[in-house]
């Protein structure tokens, strides 16, 4: 048995205390196997945590990765004519090469800010799926069927296809990725096309993730047709069952919330988009009251623009108070319970926590900086004071992603530089055909 120790540092356990201590993990399983008093374990290798607090790697519960390639291409619009005008035209230039040089350029700076698993929706999905294996995150991928604009031959192949996506590849990258079946929200995918794949997703035993619920401009159409809201709907077509999580949930009303809990669905929150589109402001403290299951994504580069977790931590927290007019909504706790625990529940893995038994997904923060400063409550400096850049080392299923700052499992230099000239490339492709 190969062990590394993290030792020397603080950790936060999962009942959000904070104590001296040092943790040991198994190489070869990929789990915690103890976490215990400074100096009680050995390990064969160890990463210093001195100055250094022991954290779950964050889960990013909604993302879409390779998008780093339009990051800064298209701002400052609101949602339907962001996509429509700017992204989808870009995206349908997309090849496998640039859709994996963009999803290692986002991996690489997840593991630089401390991420260790993501939910992602997009499309060449095998060429994520092999950035995702080298990186050595995990990931809950799948392929994302629009059905909108699409002949009927063309709709159901699209949705076929992210069947057959999650069917081959959950388990790959030794168990490090699982998937889920993708249709891209309520209005882009027709009706009779839910009704044909929906069921045909339950039988295969698929966990189910779509953007729901985003802007009232995808709200009203959905009442209007069928005189209930969204989730209603969602619900008559089978869509709301514990194996689903939703991405946004901004506008969702008591009903929906309640739906929501009663159904075990959750809902994976990304604040930064929603405030950047003008999407609206989720309801976050009253569906965590309701006992909805609330995780925190990035959403992607091109519209958040980054995907440094503890940013989405800090905003999920800001706009918490400000969406339920109370200071005290959606405190320091929540937020950091929801990119770790919360999100980890969403996306099914055994992670977020530092506990034996658990899976060793961790990150090392370091303390020593005048903005981590005096040291009154580790948990309040998590929401609202660390930074990405804060991140000193990264360990995902055992394995050290990052050292010192430094990545292992990517070039970093390599990998930036390519995604330069993919995204040069794919734009002068994009603006060429116009
Ligand atoms: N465009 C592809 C499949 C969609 S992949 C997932 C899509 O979600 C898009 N996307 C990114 N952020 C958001 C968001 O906030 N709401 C809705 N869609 C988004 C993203 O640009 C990407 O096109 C097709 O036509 O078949
Ligand atoms: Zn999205």
């Amino acid at each position: 048995m190969s062990e590394l120790l993290v030792a020397g540092g603080q950790v936060l356990r999962p009942d959000l205390t904070v104590e001296r201590a040092d943790v040991l993990v198994d190489r070869d399983s990929g789990e915690v196997v103890a976490v215990d008093d400074p100096g009680a374990l050995d390990g064969d290798e160890t990463l210093d945590a001195s100055d250094g607090l022991v954290v779950p790697g964050l889960v990013n519960a909604h993302t879409h990765v390779a998008m780093t390639l339009l990051r800064g291409y298209a701002d400052d619009k609101e949602l339907d004519a962001w996509l429509q005008e700017d992204i989808w035209p870009v995206e349908a230039e997309l090849t496998g090469d640039d859709i994996e040089v963009g999803a290692e350029l986002g991996l690489v700076e997840m593991i630089k800010s401390g991420t260790t698993a993501l939910s992602d929706m997009y499309f060449h999905v095998d060429r994520i799926a092999d950035a995702v294996e080298r990186a050595g995150v995990r990931a809950v991928l799948g392929h994302t069927a629009v059905t909108v604009g699409k002949d009927d031959e063309a709709a159901r192949a699209d949705l076929q296809q992210s069947l057959d996506v999650a069917k081959e590849l959950d388990g790959a990258a030794d168990g490090r990725i699982t998937t889920t079946f993708q249709p891209h929200s309520l209005t882009t995918v027709g009706e009779e096309y839910l009704r044909q794949f929906v069921p045909k997703a339950r039988d295969a035993d698929l966990s189910i993730h779509f953007h729901a619920n985003e802007t009232e401009n995808e709200v009203d159409p959905i009442v209007d047709e069928h005189g209930v809201r969204p989730l209603e709907y969602a619900d008559d077509l089978g869509l709301l069952t514990e194996d689903t999580y939703v991405a946004h949930g901004v506008h969702v009303d008591e009903t929906e919330i309640e739906l929501l809990a009663e159904r075990g669905t959750g809902v994976a929150h990304c604040p930064a988009s929603n405030m950047k589109l003008a999407s609206g402001m989720a309801p976050v403290q009253r569906m965590r009251d309701a006992g909805v299951t609330v995780g925190i994504g990035t959403d992607g580069a091109a519209s958040n623009n980054d995907l440094d977790a503890f940013d989405e931590v800090r905003d999920a927290a800001m706009i918490g108070k400000l969406a339920a007019a109370d200071a005290s909504a959606v405190p320091a706790e929540a937020v950091v319970e929801m990119v770790t625990r919360g999100s980890a529940d969403l996306l099914g893995f055994d992670s977020g926590r530092v506990e034996a038994g658990a899976n060793a997904d961790l990150a090392v923060i370091d303390l020593d900086a005048p903005h981590l400063t005096p040291a009154h409550d580790l948990v309040s400096h998590l929401a609202y004071a660390v930074r990405g850049s804060d991140v000193r080392h990264t360990v995902c299923d055992g394995e050290v992603l990052m050292r010192d700052r430094e990545v292992l499992t990517l070039d970093e230099a390599a990998v930036r530089e390519r995604a330069e000239a993919h995204a040069q490339d794919l734009i002068d492709r994009a603006e060429s055909g116009e």
